[in-house]
C-alpha cells in the first residue's frame, strides 16, 4: 500500500540504516581497536561528519529541492587544520556511498560501486546542512550522531532523521545499532530502525537491509501500553549536564513510581518509549540558557505521537518545530501515554512548587 510520504520513508530509512552502518563501523575501527585517550573526539567527528555526507548525499539527489538542517557543516574540514581530518571523513562516506546496493535503494540515489563523489561534492552535502530552519516549506532535520557520549562508550546513540513540513514533523526515522531488539531479551541481538509516518502508525523495522526485502512483514507495529504508577519509570538522560536529573527524582517520587529510572543517551530514549520499554521521557533544563535543538527532538516526537503518545514542553505546551534550528525558549520536554503525560505534567506543576519553597527557605 502506498501512502503520504511513502518515497521519502523509503529513502529516509535507506540513509539512516547505510549511515549507522557507517557509525558501526568507525566504532569497531577507531573506539575499539585504536588506542585513543579517554577524551580523544576525533572517532566521534570523523563519524559525525561522514555519516552527514552520506544522508545528504542520498536526499540531493531524491529530494534536490528540499532543505536540510544538519547538526555539522564542513568549516573545520575545510581549514588548512583539517586535512588528515577531511581525508578521513571522504575515505569513510566513500566507502559507504559505494557499498553495494541493498534491496529497496536504487542506483539513480548516488549509491552503489560505479559511483564517484569527489572531496567537494561530500563537504557541499555537509554544508547543506546549514539551513536556518522556519515555519513554511518542506526541510529535513538530521543528526548523524545523536549521544555521542553514548556512542564513544559503546553504549546507545542513534543516527535522527526527520522530515518537517510547515512546521509539523511528517517523518521520523531513527536509527539504534546498538538496541537490542527486544527489550524482554537485553542481551540478544542489536540494532533497530524505528519509523514512524504521521497517521500512519509507528514502527520498529530490522536494521539490515537484506533482512527487509518485504517491509511491511518484518515491521513490529508499536504502541505506548497503559501504565500503572508501580510499573512506570522514566527514561532519562545519562549526562547530568543535559538535563537537571535532581527534578525528575522529584516528579517520579510525586508520580508515585516506585521503579528506578533507565538512563540511557540519545533519541534512543524515544524509541524506548514508543514500545512500551519505560513509560515517561522526561527532560527539565539545568539552566544554563542552552536551547534546544530541533534535529534532537523532531524524529522522536512523530514516533511517541504516532505510537499513541503526547509530547510537550514541561508546561503541557506543543514543541514548535518553526522556530528555526532551536525550539526556543527552553521549557524542557515532556514525552509519554496519554493519561500518563497529564499526570507528569501536573506533578511538574508541583514539583516546581516544592522546589521554590525549599529554595525560599
Ligand atoms: N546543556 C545541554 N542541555 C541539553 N542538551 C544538551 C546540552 N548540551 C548538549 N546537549 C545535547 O543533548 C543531546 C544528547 O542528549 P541525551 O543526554 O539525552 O543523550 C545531544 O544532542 C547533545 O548535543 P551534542 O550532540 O552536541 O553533544
Ligand atoms: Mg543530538
Ligand atoms: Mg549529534
Ligand atoms: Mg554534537
Amino acid at each position: 500500500m502506498s501512502h503520504a510520504y511513502y518515497a521519502e520513508k523509503q529513502v529516509a530509512v535507506a540513509a539512516v540504516r547505510r549511515a549507522c552502518a557507517l557509525t558501526s563501523s568507525v566504532f569497531n575501527k577507531l573506539v575499539r581497536n585504536e588506542t585513543l585517550t579517554k577524551d580523544d573526539k576525533s572517532p566521534v567527528t570523523v563519524g559525525d561528519f561522514a555519516a552527514q555526507a552520506v544522508v545528504s548525499t542520498i536526499l540531493s539527489r531524491t529530494f534536490p529541492h528540499d532543505p536540510i538542517v544538519g547538526e555539522e557543516d564542513a568549516s573545520d574540514l575545510r581549514a588548512d587544520t583539517g586535512a588528515s581530518l577531511r581525508e578521513r571523513v571522504v575515505a569513510l562516506a566513500t566507502e559507504s556511498l559505494t557499498a553495494p546496493l541493498q534491496p529497496g535503494e536504487e542506483e539513480s540515489w548516488g549509491l552503489g560501486p560505479s559511483h564517484k563523489h569527489t572531496t567537494e561534492e561530500l563537504l557541499a552535502a555537509i554544508d547543506r546542512g546549514n539551513y536556518e530552519g522556519g515555519r513554511t516549506g518542506r526541510m529535513w532535520t538530521l543528526d548523524p550522531i545523536d549521544g555521542t557520549k553514548g556512542f564513544l562508550r559503546g553504549e546507545q546513540y542513534a543516527v535522527c532523521l526527520a522530515l518537517v513540513v510547515d512546521a509539523r514533523v511528517e517523518l521520523g526515522v531513527i536509527g539504534c545499532p546498538n538496541l537490542p531488539r527486544d527489550p524482554a531479551s537485553p542481551s540478544g541481538p542489536r540494532g533497530a530502525v524505528f519509523v514512524a509516518t504521521r497517521g500512519y502508525g509507528a514502527f520498529q523495522l530490522p536494521l539490515a537491509p537484506a533482512e527487509s526485502l518485504q517491509p511491511e512483514e518484518k515491521a513490529t507495529r508499536l504502541r505506548i501500553p497503559a501504565f500503572a504508577m508501580d510499573t512506570l519509570n522514566l527514561l532519562e538522560s545519562v549526562e547530568k549536564a543535559h538535563a537537571k536529573l535532581s527534578f525528575n527524582e522529584r516528579v517520579a517520587r510525586l508520580l508515585g513510581v516506585i521503579r528506578p529510572p533507565t538512563r540511557m543517551d540519545s533519541q534512543a530514549k524515544y524509541a524506548a518509549l514508543a514500545r512500551g520499554d519505560g513509560g515517561v521521557y522526561l527532560r527539565m533544563p539545568v539552566g544554563t540558557g542552552y536551547k534546544e535543538k530541533i534535529w534532537d527532538h523532531a524524529p522522536g516526537s512523530v514516533l511517541v505521537e504516532e505510537a499513541g503518545g503526547v509530547i510537550s514542553d514541561s508546561r503541557g505546551q506543543p514543541l514548535d518545530f518553526g522556530l528555526g534550528r532551536t525550539l526556543g525558549e527552553n521549557f524542557g520536554v515532556v514525552a509519554a501515554g496519554k493519561a500518563v503525560h497529564t499526570k507528569v505534567i501536573e506533578a511538574i506543576q508541583r514539583a516546581k512548587e516544592e522546589e521554590e519553597k525549599e529554595e525560599g527557605q
